[in-house]
């Protein structure tokens, strides 16, 4: 992990930092298109193939039965099946409230109503991560969203078990969140599935959701054929600490973060030189008890500790533009003033990025790659279509009958133009 002042970083470095994973996903587009092709041509044949390959495990039947739910309910505490309830009921608060914010309206002048409704999307695809670890709690942060929406029918597909079983949380996080059908096929072999369907998986008209590189450049590559939500792949976080950040917190929130992927980097800035120092004593001091500590030591390869004044930091933030950014300075809601660019952001020194994963009520799916440059993270919203509409008095019509006649024969289309010219004769 280096510590580098901004202003110090060579050109290089400074790539390097900024363009994080992009060279991943490059490199492995050719092993994905090859999965993708084998499972539009071949379907389940294809799937059962993979799932052997990546996964190890032989499966017959992808789909995931009534009996399998019921059963996955014994199989894990009670507690987490209570605090998967307990989530759920928070993400669900804050996406009605999204939606109650999202309106239809109409606007009329000189007889000429128009507007825009809101309709969701029938079928949803939700992918929920399941290789170094399974992710319950992104089956709420995709299902509950799509459901709040209204979308008629949204499956899951994630990896199977090691024993050829579906996880049973993510089976119980699927039954809370009312997600209609799921399936245990995981990587770039269950997006493939999702948008050209197979014999058992349907073919649905969005896919959303989280997943390693294989998953995020399957989603890159079917987009067209289907929408996706934006690539969401390995997490990343982007700290902002001054001086007097505490750094036992900041060095858990790099354990918390790196210990997802050995690409998940997290990018430390703060204000002086001896923080940074003090920082990175703390981090390998919380390195040596922390679990999956051979996850880790790769992720903080990724990593690094920049120096500069607030300004520089906040700047370099915004051309990194993070999947989440953490404020932890004097006066956290004047940073955010000058935030640009970030997928979700978490502000002094009580919101480590964790209560975002699970519980606040915000989504976890977020833009990585820098991807929060141009999208929000996943929302009632990416469930929801805004057609407009036009209502037209014959009055309305004479009004700008003129207008249209002149641009429609400008453009050489006299159809255009006689469609209207007819009406109001
Ligand atoms: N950005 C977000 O919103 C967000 C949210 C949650 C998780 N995540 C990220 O999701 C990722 C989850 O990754 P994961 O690996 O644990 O689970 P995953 O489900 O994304 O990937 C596992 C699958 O990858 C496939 N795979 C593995 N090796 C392969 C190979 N060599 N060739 C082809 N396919 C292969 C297998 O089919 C396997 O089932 C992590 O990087 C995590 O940081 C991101
Ligand atoms: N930090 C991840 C990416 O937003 C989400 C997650 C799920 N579980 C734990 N963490
Ligand atoms: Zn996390």
């Amino acid at each position: 992990m280096i510590i580098k002042r901004i202003r110090d970083l060579m050109e290089e470095e400074r790539s390097k930092i900024i363009n994080r994973n992009k060279m991943n996903l490059e490199n492995i587009i050719p092993t994905v298109q090859e999965i993708l092709k084998n499972v539009r041509e071949k379907g389940d044949e294809a799937l059962r193939y993979y799932t052997k390959k990546f996964d190890g495990v032989d499966i017959e039947d992808f789909k995931v039965s009534k009996e399998e739910i019921e059963n996955a309910y014994n199989k894990i505490d009670y507690k987490v099946i209570e605090a998967i309830e307990k989530a759920s009921e928070n993400i669900k608060e804050f996406h009605e409230m999204q939606l109650k914010n999202l309106k239809e309206w109409e606007m009329e002048k000189n007889g000429i109503k128009a507007g825009q409704i809101l309709r969701s999307i029938e079928n949803v695809g939700c992918y929920v991560p399941g290789g170094r670890a399974f992710y319950p709690s992104t089956v709420l942060m995709t299902v509950i969203p799509a459901k709040v929406a209204g979308c008629e029918k949204v499956v899951i597909t994630s990896p199977p078990t090691k024993e050829g079983e579906g996880n049973p949380a993510t089976l119980v996080a699927g039954d809370i969140a009312k997600a209609d059908e799921m399936y245990k096929v995981g990587g770039s072999q269950a997006i493939g599935a999702m948008a050209y369907g197979t014999e058992t998986i349907p073919k649905v008209d969005i896919i959303v959701g989280p997943g390693n590189v294989f998953v995020t450049a399957a989603k890159k590559l079917v987009y067209g054929d289907v929408a996706i939500d934006f690539p969401a792949g390995p997490s990343e976080v982007l700290i902002i600490a001054d001086e007097n950040a505490n750094e036992e917190y900041i060095a858990l929130d790099f354990l918390a973060q790196a210990e997802h992927d050995p690409n998940a980097p997290c990018i430390i800035t703060t204000t002086s030189m001896e923080k940074a120092n003090s920082i990175k004593n703390k981090i390998i001091e919380e390195m040596e008890k922390a679990e999956r500590r051979d996850i880790i030591e790769k992720a903080l390869e990724n990593s690094a500790i920049l120096v500069g004044d607030l300004n520089e930091c906040i700047e370099f933030s915004n051309e990194y533009a993070p999947e989440h950014l953490e404020i932890i300075t004097k006066n956290p809601r004047e940073v955010l003033k000058k935030i640009k660019h970030a997928g979700s952001i978490f502000l002094g020194e009580y919101a480590p990025v964790p209560v975002g994963d699970y519980a606040s009520g915000t989504n976890h799916v977020l833009p990585t790659s820098a991807c929060a440059r141009m999208y929000s993270g996943l929302s009632v919203e990416t469930f929801l279509k805004k057609p407009t509409i036009q209502e037209l008095t014959k009055e309305g019509l004479k009004n700008i009958a003129d207008i249209v006649i002149t641009l429609a024969e400008a453009e050489g289309l006299y159809g255009h133009a006689e469609a209207v010219r007819r009406r109001v004769k």
